[in-house]
C-alpha cells in the first residue's frame, strides 16, 4: 500500500481575478517533514488552503490517502489524520489549557491514541504550569504550544504548521523549534512554513521554494543549505 497522506497535482487557484496558483504539485509522505518556502505573498498559505479545502482552486486534484479530495469539506481531511496549524493561530481564548486540549482529543485514522492529555503535559511542560488559565492569558508563545498541542490531541499522521514561530521572541521560538523537533521524531509527517530557512531546513528532509504560486525548486533540504545563491535568490530579504 502506498505511504502517500496528501498530493496535489496541477493546482491553480484564484481569488477572485487575481490568479495565486499556478499549476502546483506537491506530495508528502509518511513520516516526510517538508519546508514550505518562499518570500511573503507566494503562495504558501494559498496552497496549504488549497489542499485542505478551505480555499476551493479552479483546476487540479487533491488526494489524501490517495482518495480524490478536490471537493471534500475541510472536516473530512481532519478525520484522516491531517492537523492544522493556521498563521495566527486558533485557540478558544474563553477556554482554559485543559479544556482547549481535552475538546481536541480524538484517536488518529487506525485507532491509536498515542497523543495523550498527559503525553502533550510532558512534551509541553509551560502549559502545564498555565493548565487552569484562560486562552486569552497566554503570551503569543504559550498560545502557539497550546495550538500545536491540540493539533497533537487529534493524533495527526501529517501535522502542517504555517508560520510556526511568528512574532514570538527568539528563546520562546527556540522552545517550538525544540517541540517540532521532538514531534518529527516520532514519526508524524510535517509541512513547516517560516521565515527561519536554518531552522526549517534542519529539522525538513525536503524543501519546497515558491515564487508567485510556482514551485521553482524541490528537493533536498541539504541542496538548499548548501546553496546559498538560491537562499538569495528566493529567501532573501
Ligand atoms: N483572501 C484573499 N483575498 C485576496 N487575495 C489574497 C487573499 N489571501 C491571500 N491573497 C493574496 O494571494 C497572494 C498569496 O498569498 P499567501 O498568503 O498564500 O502567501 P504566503 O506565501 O503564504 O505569504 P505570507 O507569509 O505573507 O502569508 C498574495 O498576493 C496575497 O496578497
Amino acid at each position: 500500500m502506498s505511504n502517500m497522506l496528501l498530493e496535489a497535482k496541477e493546482l491553480h487557484t484564484y481569488y477572485g481575478a487575481s490568479h495565486i496558483l499556478h499549476g502546483i504539485d506537491f506530495n508528502i509522505r509518511q513520516g516526510e517533514g517538508i519546508a514550505l518556502m518562499g518570500r511573503n505573498g507566494m503562495g504558501k498559505s494559498t496552497l496549504i488552503k488549497s489542499m485542505l479545502g478551505i480555499v476551493r482552486p479552479k483546476h487540479g486534484r487533491v488526494l489524501v490517502r490517495g482518495d480524490d479530495f478536490s471537493k471534500a469539506p475541510t472536516y473530512r481531511t481532519a478525520q484522516r489524520g491531517i492537523a492544522y496549524v493556521p498563521e495566527g493561530r486558533g485557540i478558544f481564548p474563553n477556554l482554559s489549557v485543559r479544556e482547549n486540549l481535552q475538546m481536541s482529543a480524538r484517536c488518529g485514522v487506525d485507532g491509536q491514541r498515542n497523543w495523550t492529555f498527559d503525553r502533550v503535559m510532558e512534551t509541553f511542560p509551560r502549559l502545564g504550569e498555565r493548565i487552569n488559565n484562560g486562552g486569552w492569558q497566554l503570551s503569543g508563545g504559550e498560545q502557539q504550544m497550546l495550538t500545536i498541542g491540540r493539533a497533537l490531541m487529534t493524533n495527526p499522521d501529517l501535522l502542517i504548521l504555517d508560520e510556526a514561530t511568528e512574532g514570538l521572541a527568539p528563546l520562546i521560538a527556540m522552545e517550538i523549534w525544540r517541540i517540532v523537533k521532538q514531534i518529527r521524531k516520532t514519526g508524524i509527517a510535517t509541512v513547516i512554513v517560516d521565515k527561519n530557512h536554518g531552522a526549517v531546513t534542519s529539522i525538513c528532509d525536503r524543501a519546497m521554494i515558491l515564487v508567485k504560486g510556482e514551485v521553482v525548486f524541490s528537493g533536498s533540504s541539504d541542496e538548499v543549505r548548501a546553496n546559498p545563491e538560491l537562499i538569495q535568490k528566493h529567501l532573501g530579504v
